[in-house]
């Protein structure tokens, strides 16, 4: 028998904040042991939701709730924040919200020190959360030292280590590189199936969460639930199309060849996929496309010579790395978490000092050249938009570097409001900050730097936590900057934005420089795949299961093809 632990009744939130409503006529019950996906676009109020589960809403954001929300039969306004935490675990989205100890160890205990647990006990548990988390070698290690992707592990044990009722995890993936994105589907899949717990995730990643088996997808669209149904069938409608949320790979390309899906050729696991005609179809498809190719050839714009590094007396984060860009690249930096990609973006401005070797910006020695100099050539976006921000209004944030550099008032104008027009952020401009979700946090943080017109732009992780359609935005806008000479770096998790926009990638694996290659190239070595943490696309695979001669020749041409129907790459 199925029981209800979570039921949405005619529930409508309004922040006090907000003109409007952000959650509408939300009717949805989830039951004991269901794993849920929840999907929409930025600011569509899947947070929100999140926050409505976790007590976050009302308690720490107010505003006006009507219609009723129960959690284990109990109203949530009813209850405390803390009662509601001993019953829904959160994971969210920017995990330094949530840490509280100093080392890794403290963070993953801290709710069993609260509640008491004996020592020895507590140890124990901790020891195998941490390996659960694959964190075990970092249990003294200080939070603030680690990698975006290692903290978000630590924020997942802290949870894990709790035995609640229901897990909700907000946006898992973003920072995660692939292999290890990989693993926390299944760890999260094997906690749940073991315990019974009840798992709600909320993450644009559709494709990656359905590594593993999930009972039902929630589709959202402005505040309101728009379909409640099984994978297969969403898979099979055009629903997420519609609503312009990225389709899994392999069912954009199925569809391209005119296959009809239905929900009987099990969409949802493409390792069990049945791709009866459709290998003919996608055959036929493949004969039909041909691409268009141009690489350009420059001078170096940044040359990198045998750099070496290393935090205090640990051992070398980057060892021996050299590489030439040139002038108009877009280039990616991949590599798992940890790797030391980040730390490669800060030395190069300068955020980072005492390295080994030699740095050059168009043939000049960056030696002696300051932050402050450096940034008017190259522009470094960070991973987390809440490390750059310092105002409070939207537009004074992105104004900020021109002011410092004594723009006049008409010009800052005029820039800025491009800058946020290009971002999608025009129509907030004169919102506060705090009123903005994550991935419309991360826009503002982009429209800054490019207010500043920088010759080289690195941006660490530009679309983690963006949708579908702020991802095209976001990459047609750099493509596009790209083409106006523009050189883009991009330090990334994800293989089909390289595959689609970087035509040549490096490959960093504990602090070495393992490849300098084609992107396609890259993804078809096995050992550098493996080295890295990296994966192949569902694409490749779905060219072999087709008999496809040559995958690599396959998966470009699929992206010269969706560039094409998506109406960009010109
Ligand atoms: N604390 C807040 N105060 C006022 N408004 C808020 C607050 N948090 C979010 N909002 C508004 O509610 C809307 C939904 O935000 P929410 O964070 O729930 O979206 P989301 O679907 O999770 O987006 P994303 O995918 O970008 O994280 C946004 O338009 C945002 O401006
Ligand atoms: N300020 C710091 N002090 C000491 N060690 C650090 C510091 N920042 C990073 N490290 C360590 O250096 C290594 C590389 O971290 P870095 O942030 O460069 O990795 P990354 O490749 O960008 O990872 P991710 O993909 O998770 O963002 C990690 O082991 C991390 O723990």
């Amino acid at each position: 028998m199925k029981k209800p632990i979570i039921c949405f009744n005619n529930f409508t939130f309004k922040y006090d904040s907000q003109k409007n409503p952000t959650l509408h006529d939300i009717n949805l019950t989830i039951n004991q042991g269901e794993k849920i996906l929840i999907v929409g676009p930025s600011g569509c109020g899947k947070s929100t939701l999140g926050h409505c589960l976790n007590g976050l809403v009302p308690f720490a954001y107010k505003g006006d709730i009507t219609g009723s929300l129960k959690v284990n039969g109990q109203e949530t306004k009813d209850l405390t924040i803390f009662s509601l935490s001993k019953i829904v675990g959160t994971v969210l989205q920017d995990p330094d919200g949530q840490f509280i100890g100093l080392s890794v160890g403290e963070d993953i205990a801290f709710s069993l020190e609260n509640d008491e647990v004996p020592i020895d006990i507590m140890k124990e548990k901790v020891i195998d959360i941490s390996k659960l988390i694959n964190m075990e070698k970092y249990l003294g290690a200080s939070v603030h030292e680690l990698s975006g992707g290692q903290r978000q592990r630590v924020a997942l044990g802290g949870v894990l280590v709790e035995q609640v009722d229901v897990l909700l995890f907000d946006e898992p993936l973003a920072n995660l590189d692939p292999a290890t994105g990989r693993h926390a589907i299944k760890l999260i899949d094997e906690i749940q199936k073991e315990l019974h717990t009840t798992v709600i995730i909320i993450e644009h990643r559709l494709e990656d969460v359905l590594d593993q088996h999930v009972d039902r997808i929630i589709v959202m669209d402005q505040g309101r639930i728009i379909s409640d149904t099984t994978p297969n069938e969403l898979l099979a409608s055009s629903i997420l199309e519609q609503t312009n949320i990225r389709e899994p790979l392999y069912i954009r390309a199925l569809k391209y060849a005119n296959c009809k899906l239905t929900p009987e050729m099990n969409l949802e696991h493409f390792n069990k996929l049945n791709l009866y005609d459709c290998k003919e179809a996608l055959h036929n498809w493949y004969k039909s496309t041909s691409i268009q190719k141009s690489l350009p050839e420059a001078e170096s714009i940044l040359e990198v010579e045998k750099i070496t590094f290393a935090y205090g007396a640990q051992k070398p984060t980057i060892n021996d790395i050299s590489f030439t860009i040139r002038k108009g690249e877009m280039i990616s930096i991949v590599g798992k978490n940890g790797a030391g990609k980040s730390t490669l973006s800060r030395l190069i401005c300068g955020f980072e000092k005492g390295h080994s070797g030699k740095m050059f910006f168009a043939g000049e020695d960056m030696k002696d050249v300051t932050i402050r100099e450096r940034a008017e050539k190259i522009g470094m976006v960070m991973q987390n938009p809440n490390h750059m921000i310092s105002k409070h209004m939207i537009y004074d944030e992105v104004a900020l570097g021109l002011v410092l550099r004594g723009i006049s008032e008409d010009e800052i104008k005029e820039r800025v409001e491009k800058a946020l027009q290009v971002c999608g952020l025009f129509p907030f401009r004169n919102w506060p900050i705090s009123a903005l979700s994550f991935g419309q946090r991360k826009r503002v943080t982009i429209a800054s730097i490019l207010v500043l017109n920088p010759e080289v732009i690195i941006l660490d992780e530009p679309t983690a936590g963006q949708d579908f359609f702020h991802y095209t935005q976001i990459m047609e806008f750099l493509a596009k900057l790209n083409r106006l000479g523009i050189t883009i770096i991009m330090v990334t998790h994800d293989m089909h934005l390289m595959l689609e926009y970087t035509p040549r990638c490096l490959v960093i694996a504990d602090g070495k420089l393992i490849a300098d290659d084609s992107a396609v190239n890259v993804l078809s070595n096995k050992k550098i795949v493996e080295a890295a943490n990296l994966k192949q696309t569902s694409l490749f695979e779905l060219a072999r299961r087709a008999n496809i001669e040559h995958p690599t020749e396959f998966v470009a041409r699929f992206i010269s093809f969706d560039k094409e129907v998506r109406g960009f790459g010109n």
